[in-house]
């Protein structure tokens, strides 16, 4: 039997929020201030009915929403996504005692997203369910590039192949670079073979081995050309790079010696390099091959040395820091706390930080605060569009 409710406020994964019997549930697709009419399903709640809509609701434009689990967020109309988006920063920003705003939204969305990994099941091709394990399969997806119309059908045909698998999908210069990860240990590569020349690829590769090339799969980063490595990093929406990279370079500045640490392949060594020397380090062997190969290529750049290092348990210290005007941050998930540890104990005054974890980063700046930077510019930058997902682009100064 349905009971209604109304919702109090949205949770951090986009669900609305209600007290049922001095209890909290998470209700998916409603939205704040809304009367809805609910079934609790053990520990879940499902939206039944939307009694009384919010202001607040927009019109989802994809046919799969609602099943598929990849955007949570299509039900809400633009303001009040952008907010929530702004929320997802500025609320651990606060619990660490920093009182900082975001000062603008970048929309990053671009053509759409360039790198999507597909789950390839017996049932389907597709995002998971929302709360699930199994894949909704589907048709088509609209946040993808036009180039990765036909990605579903691909990883259809990898399964059709080699059995269940997790299917990376990456729209590059040469075409698209297909990686294939499939837990079965001797699943034939040669069954794969097939789908470049039928699905016009630039690559495949099973587990992180090549199978087969057309072409080496590559991208644009200022005046470079990146040849990627199997498996390495690459932001989501090529718009969001540039934003990035754009946004780095402008705080960076007239600085004439950077470090760039978690840099991947190099989308932002290669553009600083226009204008500074750059030491660049990551712990991806291969990307970093990748970027030197490409600096030494590029025409008109300064100085790039680029070198694998990993900045967890080998940061760069106070004493290396010393020669630098700025350093630009870019770390996974977990942060840099290491890293920040050695800049907060440094001398430096100029630190760029970029993530894609506000709890995390939320951490580090507490750490560069306590060290006496100031937060002076703090900008969401927003690729993964429709997600609870959300990059940041920050300026710190001492
Ligand atoms: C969010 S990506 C950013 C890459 C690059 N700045 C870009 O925009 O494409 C984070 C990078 O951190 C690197 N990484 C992960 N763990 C690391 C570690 N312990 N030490 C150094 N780099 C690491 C990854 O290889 C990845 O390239």
């Amino acid at each position: 039997m349905p009971l209604t409710t109304t919702i109090t406020g949205l949770g951090h994964k986009g669900e609305g929020i209600a007290e049922i019997d001095g209890r909290r549930v998470f209700v998916p697709f409603a939205l704040a201030g809304e009367r809805v009419a609910i079934a609790i399903e053990g520990e879940r709640a499902v939206l039944v009915e939307v009694v009384e809509a919010s202001t607040d609701r927009g019109e989802p434009f994809c046919a799969h929403f609602g099943t598929c689990g990849g955007c949570q967020l299509q039900h809400l109309a633009r303001p009040a996504y952008e907010a929530f988006k702004i929320g997802l920063i500025e609320t651990p920003l606060r619990h660490q005692g920093l009182d900082a705003v975001v000062h603008r939204f970048i929309d990053a969305v671009g053509a759409g997203r360039r790198r999507a990994t597909l789950h390839a099941r017996r049932e389907g091709a597709g995002y998971m369910r929302m709360r699930s394990h199994e894949v909704a399969d589907i048709e088509r997806c609209p946040i993808l590039v036009p180039a990765l119309a036909r990605a579903p059908e691909i990883a259809r045909a990898v399964e059709a192949g080699v059995g269940e698998a997790d299917v990376a999908f990456t729209a590059t210069l040469a075409g698209i670079d297909v990686g294939v990860r499939t837990e079965r240990r001797r699943a034939a590569g040669d069954k794969l073979i097939p789908l470049l020349g039928r699905f016009g690829l630039a690559r495949l590769s099973l587990n992180s081995e090549l199978v087969v090339q057309a072409a080496p799969p590559r991208v644009a980063m200022g005046r470079a050309d990146v040849e990627l490595p199997i498996g390495s990093f690459l932001q989501a929406t090529e718009a969001a790079e540039r934003a990035l990279a754009d946004y780095v370079c402008a705080a960076v500045g007239k600085a004439k010696i950077v470090a760039d640490l978690f840099c991947g392949v190099g989308p932002f060594t290669l553009r600083l390099a226009e204008t500074a020397r750059v030491l660049a380090h990551d712990s991806d062997r291969a990307g970093i091959a990748a970027l030197d190969k490409s600096a030494r290529h590029a025409s008109g750049l300064k100085q790039v040395t680029a070198k694998a290092r990993d900045l967890f348990r080998d940061p760069l210290t106070r004493f290396e820091l010393a020669g630098f005007d700025c350093v630009v941050l870019d770390p996974p998930r977990a942060g840099a706390e290491a890293q920040v540890r050695e800049i907060a104990a440094s001398k430096l005054r100029n630190v760029v930080m970029v993530s894609c974890d506000p709890r995390t980063f939320a951490r580090d700046a507490r750490l560069l605060a306590d060290s006496g930077f100031a937060l002076e510019d703090l900008v969401a930058v927003d690729q993964f569009a429709w997600s609870t997902h959300v990059e940041i682009a920050a300026t710190f100064r001492r």
